[in-house]
């Protein structure tokens, strides 16, 4: 397999491949809603991961807490026999929100201990706070009590690379007046039906230098979410032009863009195909074409009741 490209992260200089692989999304919900998996590991999905891994190029996993996928990712990635520096692992502290407590309530610090263990791991590349929420429900902590655990993970050497997931300018401002270590990635929902996922986001991160990542990469072309948009037919021109499925040209264009796309599937035909992404490159018209036409069109998967409170 070709090297996968990297984006640089500000503070530390440490490289991180370009694309991820998710296990939350699909994964989650089938394996929370499979009395056989629920407690114990999902083999279908150490599969997947492992296929991933070995068959489709990917070298960046993301898991999270709440996914109940850590497990599942420690297995796949001894199943690979990739070397553990040859990988990059992604995971995050679930602060709790809605109904929902927090499974490690005293904060970031015991989620990754245990994280840890279920990884098989004694070190994730980057450890995230999931989201925004702390209204004192979730867990025992504030946002910056938070914060410094996840800089003591550093310190101890557990997470080599902190971070942050749909947060807004507003809390990572919280962050920044306090912090040793400043987050280096923002995790977002981000893709081109969804550009401005809370006013100014991805501009204050490229200022403050921290990476957006996107997830739900994938959205227009997912039926179950947007039925039709006005780039169905601009992505059908384009993957013509360019000899590549539709996906291809949507994780193309957030790449183009400076931010790190996160997709997943089981489906193994576009699994293989994923590592194609790398082998062209949209021509800078074609990456406004789509950022033009695809604007002023909304859809929002996750969170609408954070961000979308007012509307
Ligand atoms: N931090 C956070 O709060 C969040 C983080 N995430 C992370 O991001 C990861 C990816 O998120 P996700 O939304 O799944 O990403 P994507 O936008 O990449 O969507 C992946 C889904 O799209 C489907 N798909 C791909 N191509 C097509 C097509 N041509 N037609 C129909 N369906 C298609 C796939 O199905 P198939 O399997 O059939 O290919 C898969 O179910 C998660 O697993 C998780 O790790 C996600 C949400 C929130
Ligand atoms: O993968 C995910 N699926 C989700 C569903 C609701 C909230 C967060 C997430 C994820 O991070």
């Amino acid at each position: 397999m070709p090297p996968v490209p990297s984006f640089t992260l500000a503070r530390t200089g440490d490289k991180i491949p370009a694309i991820a692989f998710g296990s939350g999304t699909k994964h989650q919900i089938k394996k929370k809603g499979d009395p056989n998996t629920k407690d114990s590991i999902d083999q279908s999905l150490v599969d997947v991961l492992t296929f991933a891994l070995t068959k489709g190029g990917f070298t960046h996993l993301d898991t999270a807490e709440v996914y109940t996928t850590r497990v599942e990712i420690g297995q796949a990635i001894k199943d690979s026999k990739i070397p553990r520096d040859k990988l990059w692992v992604t995971d995050k502290w679930n602060q709790g929100w809605g109904e929902r407590r927090s499974e490690s309530p005293s904060g970031p610090y015991e989620s990754l201990t245990k994280g840890l263990k279920l990884l098989g791991l004694d070190y994730v590349d980057l450890f995230l706070i999931h989201a925004p929420f702390f209204d004192g429900k979730g867990s025992d902590v504030t946002v910056e009590e938070a914060w410094k655990q996840m800089e003591q993970l550093v310190d101890e050497g557990k997470a080599r690379n902190i971070g942050v997931s749909n947060f807004d300018e507003p809390i990572l401002k919280k962050i920044l007046a306090v912090s040793k270590y400043k987050p280096q990635v923002n995790q977002i929902e981000h893709h081109a039906y969804l550009q401005n996922q809370s006013p100014g986001i991805v501009d204050f991160c490229k200022k403050n230098e921290i990476l957006v990542e996107a997830f739900s990469p994938l959205t227009p072309i997912v039926p179950a979410k947007v039925k039709e948009g006005p780039l169905d037919p601009i992505l059908a021109e384009l993957s013509s032009k360019y000899g590549v499925n539709s996906g291809l040209i949507l994780l193309r264009w957030v790449y183009q863009n400076g931010i790190l796309p996160i997709t997943t599937s089981t489906n193994k035909e576009r699994l293989v195909e994923t590592v194609k992404v790398w082998d062209f490159e949209l021509e800078p018209a074609d990456v406004e074409k789509i950022t033009t036409a695809s604007k002023d069109f909304h859809f929002r998967g996750f969170f609408k009741d954070y961000f979308e409170k007012d509307k």
